[in-house]
């Protein structure tokens, strides 16, 4: 196998990651790669780099039959994906972090790559730094995954950490989220969990093999999040995190979803702090699995996509085995959540929805309640994100069982809270 193939990249992007990769690719003489040319958007902008090294003009990288791979680093999930399969066509190797993209249009990406024999590797768009997806494709290669759980956005891991132990507002940790590198360029897709979504996509594909769009999973992110919430988290000695989830129940079948959680303080995603990403994988016989890193920034994502450039000197390419394998698995949306539930006004929830609802508080400033729900109504209606609603699932949150929660309904029921649940008043 031929190990020290020569190199030569073409980059779109000079941005936190670009330049990120430029800086670690100089540090790393003994891999044998070197940027040919670099294609930015904005001529004018000063470079910590020589000027002739770049251009406008994406044709020259995307045409020069020198340049073997392209390594795709920009903010245009839309350019990008011209970029990325224009490269394809033109038989170079591609290594991106576009999660958007990839999320967007993965069936076609994995058909164009494969069908031109070019590799199209991806690590840095995951968890940066955590070698995941690699993991997921080689390790984790049998039927054996009983869940993933993982916090696999920095930015929204970020502010939640700031907000909840440096007591800094929402909008200064977002801030300095942004400042850090760390936020995608709109931010709103960092915050009401779209990157999160999106990472997940396509990690389910390298997990299970399950084969989606961003629109199929339920997800939200941490805009409605509240100090308030924090502290019911706390008394139930637990902390919020925005969790990327995913499970084979019993009947075979993979349960998936982003949003957010109360995780135990002693839970291992709980000591993932700031923009760390961790990743904690149940599989049989070896049981809980912990990976943690950084999970946004420059050098440690752009360390992810060295990775993946030194991993094309032997030609390797993701086989999706999961994916082509004959026994296929299916997302589900039946089964049922334990959720928290935070809201202003009676009215914005449907607590007719509910299966049953444990615990509930109500006064002037504060309303809670903690119920199980049926996964398919959170699928259906987006009443748990609107009118500032907030929805935090509770630890270990499915419940397969209905025999469990119509046995719950029922002691309810008994003890009159059944229909409307008699929801007035505070208990
Ligand atoms: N930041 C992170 O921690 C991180 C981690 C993992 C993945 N990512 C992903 O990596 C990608 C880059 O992120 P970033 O943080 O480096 O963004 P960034 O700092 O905003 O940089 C974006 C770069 O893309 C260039 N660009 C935009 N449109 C272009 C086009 N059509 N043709 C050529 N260049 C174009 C910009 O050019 P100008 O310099 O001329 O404006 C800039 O250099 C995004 O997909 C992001 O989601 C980021
Ligand atoms: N905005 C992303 C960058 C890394 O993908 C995050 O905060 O996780």
């Amino acid at each position: 196998m031929e190990t020290d193939k020569k190199l030569v990249l073409g980059l779109f992007g000079f941005g936190v990651v670009g330049e990120g990769l430029y800086k670690v690719l100089n540090l790393t003489p003994t891999l044998n790669a070197r940027i040919k040319k670099v294609c930015i958007k904005h001529p004018d902008k000063k470079r910590n780099a020589p000027p002739e090294l770049f251009t406008t003009n994406k044709n020259l990288l995307l045409d020069d039959p020198e340049i073997n791979v392209i390594v795709e680093m920009i903010d245009d999930a839309d350019a990008a994906f011209d970029i990325v399969t224009t490269a394809f066509k033109n038989g170079k190797s591609v290594v991106s972090a576009s999660k958007k993209m990839i999320a967007e249009h993965l069936p076609d990406l994995i058909e164009l790559s494969r069908s031109n024999e070019v590799s199209f590797l991806y690590e840095a768009a995951c968890c940066a730094s955590i070698p995941v997806i690699r993991n997921l494709e080689e390790y984790y290669d049998n039927d054996l995954l009983h869940s993933i759980n993982a916090v696999v956005n920095g930015s929204t891991n970020y502010i939640l950490t700031k907000m909840f132990e440096d007591r800094l507002s929402f909008r200064d940790a977002l801030i300095q989220a942004q400042q850090l590198g760390f936020a995608e360029s709109n931010p709103t897709l960092d915050v009401e969990g779209y990157d999160a979504l999106n990472k997940w996509t396509f990690l389910l594909c390298h997990s299970y093999g399950l084969l989606l769009k961003p629109a199929n999973l339920v997800f939200t992110g941490i805009q409605n999040i509240t100090s308030d919430d924090a502290l019911q988290a706390d008394t139930k000695d637990c902390v919020i995190k925005l969790v990327a989830s995913a499970k084979k129940l019993k009947n075979g079948n993979v349960a998936a979803f982003v949003l957010p959680h109360f995780v135990k303080k002693d839970d291992q995603l709980a000591f993932v702090k700031n923009e760390y990403n961790g990743v904690v994988i149940e599989s049989s016989f070896a049981d809980k699995q912990f990976f943690y890193g950084k999970g946004a920034g420059s050098l440690p994502t752009a360390s992810a996509v060295l990775s993946d450039i030194s991993a094309l000197r032997y030609g390797y390419k993701y086989e999706y085995k999961k994916l082509f394998r004959d026994q296929q698995n299916e997302l589900t949306n039946d089964f049922y959540v334990k959720a928290y539930l935070a809201f202003t006004d009676w009215s914005h929830v449907h607590k007719e929805d509910f299966e049953s609802i444990e615990e509930w508080h109500s006064n002037d400033h504060n309303n809670y309640l903690v119920g199980i729900i049926h996964f398919k109504k959170l699928q259906e209606n987006d009443w748990w994100k609107k009118n500032n609603v907030s929805l935090v699932l509770t630890a270990d949150p499915i419940i397969e069982s209905l025999e469990i929660v119509k046995l719950k309904k029922r002691s309810l029921e008994l003890a009159g809270f059944g229909g409307s649940f008699a929801l007035s008043g505070s208990n």
